[in-house]
Parts: C-alpha cells; structure tokens; sequence
C-alpha cells in the first residue's frame, strides 16, 4: 500500500489516497491502529484517506490513532490539500474537500517551485454548549460551559462542536503535566458518549493566546487545528479576545480568523514528510491474531 507520511505543526497522519493505491483486505479503524503503531508500524497520531467525491472536489475521511473516526481534522484538511494540490488532483489553488462533517474550502498557498507552503482553510462556523453535542451530564452552566467532575475536581468548560467536538478549558497557564493528567479523564468523561477533544488554553493577550490538547482518539498530540478553531471562537464569545488571533500550540503557530458571518478561518503550513510502500500484511504476522 503507497502511503505518504505529511505533518501540520508536528500533527502527523499516515495519508493513502485511494486515487493511486488499493486498501489491503483490512478494516480502516485497524488499518489506522496498525500504521499508527510506532515500533511495528508506520508511527502516527492517525490514518487519512484522500478520496473521491459526489459532492465536492475531494473527500477525505480521518481515523484517529485508536482507530475511531473523526468527523474532521484542521491539519489533515491543510495536507490533504497540499497533497491534492502538488499531485495535480484539482487544478485550481481554491477548491472543496468534503469531510463526514460537510464540505469545507481550502485555498492553497504556492510558492514559485509550485510547491504548497501554506493553506488556508474555512472550516465553517461553530455550534456552542451541550445542545450542539450529545451530552448526558445534568451540569450545564447556562450558555456555552459545563462543568464536569474529575474525582474530586470541578472543572468547568465550554462545550464546542466545529464539525467535532471539544471540551475548552482556560488556565492561568498551560501546563503539559495538567494535559497529560487531566486530558484523558476528560476526553473519556462520562457526560461525553461520544468522547471529547480536550483543549488547555491561556490568554496571553486579545490577538495570541497558548494552547495545549488531548485528542479524542490520539492523545495528546503537537496541534489540533479543530481544537484552535473551537478554542478562539469560545474565547472570543466571552469577549476574552479579538477576531483574528495568533494560537501558540506545541508544535507551532496557527493563525484564525473569525469572519463576520461566523465562519472560522485557519491557515497555517503543510509538509510533507515522506513517501512509501507499506509492506503489511506481507510484511508481518506480527500484526495477524496470534
Ligand atoms: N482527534 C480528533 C480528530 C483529529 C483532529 C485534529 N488532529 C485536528 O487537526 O483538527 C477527533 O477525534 O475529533
């Protein structure tokens, strides 16, 4: 199987576009543990599909490294776009990608090799609070926030859903040992069925604020970009910061913009790691039932 390995801010996926290259006789959520594995695997925090589309230029579907589906992915939507872009599988620098959660625009930013440098994506508007998830908690805090139990700490956050959803924690200070901690006890909380992404945020000031997650199905991975796009959008209706905003996240900046009809810009880079044949499953039993 012909893979190409491409990373956003250090969020890196295992890319196999279905336009060059057949599936081997697996199922795509254990296709997605398997090349995510690092020791017997390709090493990734998932696996995405570049595809054909009814409704769109393209479509792309993303699993997490646990092999669970997501609904959209901000930094699998920039490389995907880079990769259909430099493979000449659209001929515009503007054009459609279809995800499970809708079709979003992307706009790619070229320099004079041809290569992608940069993209930007409109990744649509964001839905606020437990009405725009499905929730089975009974500690919504009116308007966007809830607060959860985490044994005997109350934490409160606001619930945001940009396709997928996100649990928005603000700190004095990001913390990676507090992430390591307390994101998976959020990311598998109970009042979230369906599990939750779980972002740390800190406002350094209105236009740039530091940033942290733990990725429903990843972990905790170097960037979210659904995370950054939920994370300024909650921010910014609390009035805590502006429209356009710099988020610092581990592996690197991303710029978003909120347009005045509510939809979330987020552009940021794209970069190609590398190509290759996955051997499995002639390469080993290793990962057949022993
Ligand atoms: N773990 C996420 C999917 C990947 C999102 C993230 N890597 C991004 O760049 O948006 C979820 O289960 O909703």
């Amino acid at each position: 199987m012909k893979f190409t390995k491409m990373q956003a801010l250090g969020n890196n996926y295992i890319y196999v576009s279905l336009f060059e290259t057949k599936l081997p006789d697996v199922s795509l959520p254990e296709l997605s543990t398997i090349v995510s594995d690092v020791r017997r695997g390709i090493g990734s925090d998932g696996l995405i599909l570049i595809q054909d589309s009814r409704v769109a230029d393209v479509g792309m579907r993303i699993f997490n490294a646990d092999g669970s589906e997501a609904e959209s992915c901000g930094n699998g939507l920039r490389c995907v776009a880079k990769y259909v872009y430099e493979h000449r599988l659209v001929n515009t620098s503007v054009f459609s990608i279809e995800t499970k959660a809708g079709v979003v625009e992307a706009q790619v930013h070229v320099r004079p090799d041809g290569t992608v440098k940069q993209v930007t994506v409109d990744m649509g508007d964001a839905k606020f609070g437990v009405d725009s998830i499905r929730y089975t908690g009974s500690h919504a805090v009116g308007g966007d926030d809830v607060v959860i139990h985490v044994d005997d700490t109350k934490l409160r956050g606001t619930v945001v859903n940009v396709g997928n959803t996100h649990f928005v924690t603000l700190v004095d200070r990001v913390d990676d040992k507090y992430v390591e901690q307390i994101g998976p006890r959020i990311e598998s909380h109970p009042d979230f069925p369906d599990r939750i992404n779980a972002e740390f945020v800190s406002v350094i000031n209105r236009s740039e604020i530091d940033f942290r997650v733990y990725e429903r199905g990843s972990g905790v991975t170097f960037a979210c970009g659904t995370g950054a796009c939920a994370s300024v959008a909650a921010l910014a209706r609390k009035g805590l910061v502006d429209n356009r905003v710099t988020v610092h996240l581990l592996g690197g900046d991303l710029d978003i913009e909120l347009r005045e009809d509510g939809h979330i810009l987020m552009t940021g880079e794209a970069v190609t790691v590398a190509e290759g044949t996955f051997m499995w499953p002639t390469a080993e039993p290793a990962f057949l039932p022993l």
